[in-house]
This record gives C-alpha cells, sequence and structure tokens, in this order.
C-alpha cells in the first residue's frame, strides 16, 4: 500500500511519535510525505520515505495529484484545527480528492491507529467492493 504522512507544524511532534510507535507497520509500506514531515519521520525512525515539495510549496497538490492518478492508498494527515495556514486551498484540495476517490484519510492520531492497525488486519477492501460496483 502507498501511505502519505502529512502534519501541520504543530502537529510534528505527534507524527513523529506516531511513525516511532506503528514503524513496524508503516515499514511494510511505500511511504511519502510533505517535505519538512518527510524529514522528521525519515530522521526519528529510519524508514524509507518518498519526499514531495513542502505542503505550502505544492507538497499537498503533489499527493493529490497521486490520488487522481489511482496511485495512492491512504493519507495520514494530522492537521492543525488551530493555526489558518496559507496554503488552506491546497489543503481543502487534498482533503476533497480523498472523499472523490474514496482514500482512506485520518485527520488526528485516534483515526490514524485505526486506519494502520485495519490495515495490518487486511481491511482495506474498498478497492476490490469499487471494482464489483463497476
Ligand atoms: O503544510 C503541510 C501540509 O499542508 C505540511 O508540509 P511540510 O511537511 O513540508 O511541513
Amino acid at each position: 500500500m502507498k501511505i502519505a504522512l502529512i502534519a501541520h507544524d504543530r502537529k510534528k511532534d505527534d507524527l513523529v511519535q506516531f511513525a516511532i510507535a506503528y514503524r513496524d507497520i508503516l515499514s511494510e509500506h511505500t511511504l511519502f510525505a510533505t517535505g519538512t514531515t518527510g524529514l522528521r519521520v525519515i530522521d526519528a525512525t529510519g524508514l524509507e520515505v518518498t519526499r514531495f515539495r513542502s505542503g505550502p510549496l505544492g507538497g499537498d497538490q503533489q499527493i493529490g495529484a497521486m490520488i487522481a492518478n489511482n496511485d495512492m492508498d491512504m493519507i495520514i494527515f494530522f492537521r492543525d484545527p488551530l493555526t489558518a495556514q496559507p496554503h488552506e486551498p491546497d489543503v481543502s484540495a487534498l482533503i476533497r480528492l480523498c472523499d472523490v476517490y474514496q482514500i482512506p484519510l485520518a485527520t488526528n492520531m485516534g483515526t490514524a491507529e485505526i486506519l494502520l492497525k485495519g490495515l495490518q488486519k487486511g481491511f482495506v477492501d474498498w478497492r476490490l467492493i469499487q471494482e464489483r460496483r463497476g
């Protein structure tokens, strides 16, 4: 599975802790991240992560493009709900594309934990269901 990791600045410590805690599961998948988030995760975990541009410079849009190309399976995006982001339209667009393409999206640690544990147990069958519906 291809998983994107993204965190706004005040949520980066949380995402790093999360990546350390779930390193074993994450290491079984192909990881992507926005620029600064990816650097933090790589430094803390040693995981292999393909880094895109920083969020404000287009990183969210690069991940959105992967979603639109049916080339991304899960997004873990720890958003900061208390700080205005200069690139809020990009953030909204990424979340919108997750809904357009039925991509599992966690915007906080509670949901992210359930998604990763579900992924580990093979719960992610939505593409098969979608294919069956034609
Ligand atoms: O801004 C972001 C997501 O909207 C994250 O970007 P960085 O990982 O480069 O800080």
